[in-house]
């Protein structure tokens, strides 16, 4: 088989005492969407904050596209092809949605600048289902839209690997639709993601494989049905108080 697209090795992170992520394995290859669950507290946040830069690990190694890139500030991890969004949505909230997406083109490989920039950002808000609100600050977008904003604005720096943290979280069934879409969309076309995901619906309708945590380390990775069928998935999940439906789904 090729060479996986990020490779996360023996992967820790401490927090003083605390052991965010315990020797954290697992791969993920070029056009897979690989679902990264566990309960509430399981480490996955801080697993992506190391894939993308934001952390630094204690222990371990994250490569992507065949070269280590842990330890590598996060803006050059970014340029390298890696793009996320964030639990809390991040926008720039003064800024109307274009030039939101603009910023994010200067900075791919290449960047864009004045009128392809501009031209570039109408067609990724459009993709976003955004191109009728260019001209509107970002903070007077709704949630979902702030959120398919910031996908639009992750999608410009034209990466290889998608971060999403819980970017399907807190819709309404008409949006959480209409947010797996564009997310099956993007795989279709090719795209590998990475999503920390609760709505299990969207785990179900987007993720081939899935990898799961508890007390910072993996429990089990394998095809989604496979996993969420687990015993001790379902057990680290009902040992939470959160989600014990959603283990179930
Ligand atoms: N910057 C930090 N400093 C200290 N402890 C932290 C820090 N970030 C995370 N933690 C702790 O690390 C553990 C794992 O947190 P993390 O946010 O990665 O879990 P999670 O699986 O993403 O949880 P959730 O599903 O609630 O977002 C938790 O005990 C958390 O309190």
């Amino acid at each position: 088989m090729s060479t996986p697209l990020l490779e996360i090795k023996a992967l820790s992170k401490r927090f003083g005492g605390l052991v965010a992520v315990n020797g954290l394995s697992f791969d993920v290859h070029a056009g897979e969407v690989v679902g990264l669950l566990g309960p509430n507290g399981s480490g996955k946040t801080t697993a992506m904050n190391l894939v993308s830069g934001a952390l630094a690990p204690s222990a371990g190694e994250v490569r992507f596209a065949g070269r280590r890139i842990s330890g590598l500030p996060s803006h050059q991890i970014a340029r390298l092809g890696v793009a996320r969004t964030f639990q809390l949505v991040r926008v720039l909230g003064g800024m109307n949605c274009r030039d939101n997406v603009a910023a994010g083109l200067a900075f791919r490989p290449g960047g864009l600048h004045g009128r392809a920039a501009a031209q570039a950002a109408q067609q990724l808000l459009e993709r976003v289902g955004l191109g009728a609100q260019a001209g509107l600050a970002a903070s007077e977008l709704t949630y979902i839209d702030q959120k398919r904003l910031e996908l639009a604005r992750a999608l410009a720096l034209a990466p290889k690997l998608l971060l999403l943290d819980e970017w399907l979280a807190g819709l309404n069934p008409t949006e959480l639709q209409q947010g797996i879409a564009l997310i099956a969309a993007l795989r279709d076309e090719g795209m590998t993601v990475l999503m920390v995901e609760h709505v299990m619906d969207a785990v179900h309708a987007l993720c081939s494989r899935c990898v799961v945590m508890n007390a910072g380390a993996r429990i089990a990775d394998g095809a989604t049905r496979t996993v969420l069928s687990d015993p001790r998935v379902i057990e680290a999940y009902l040992g939470s108080d959160d989600d014990v439906e959603a283990a179930h789904a």
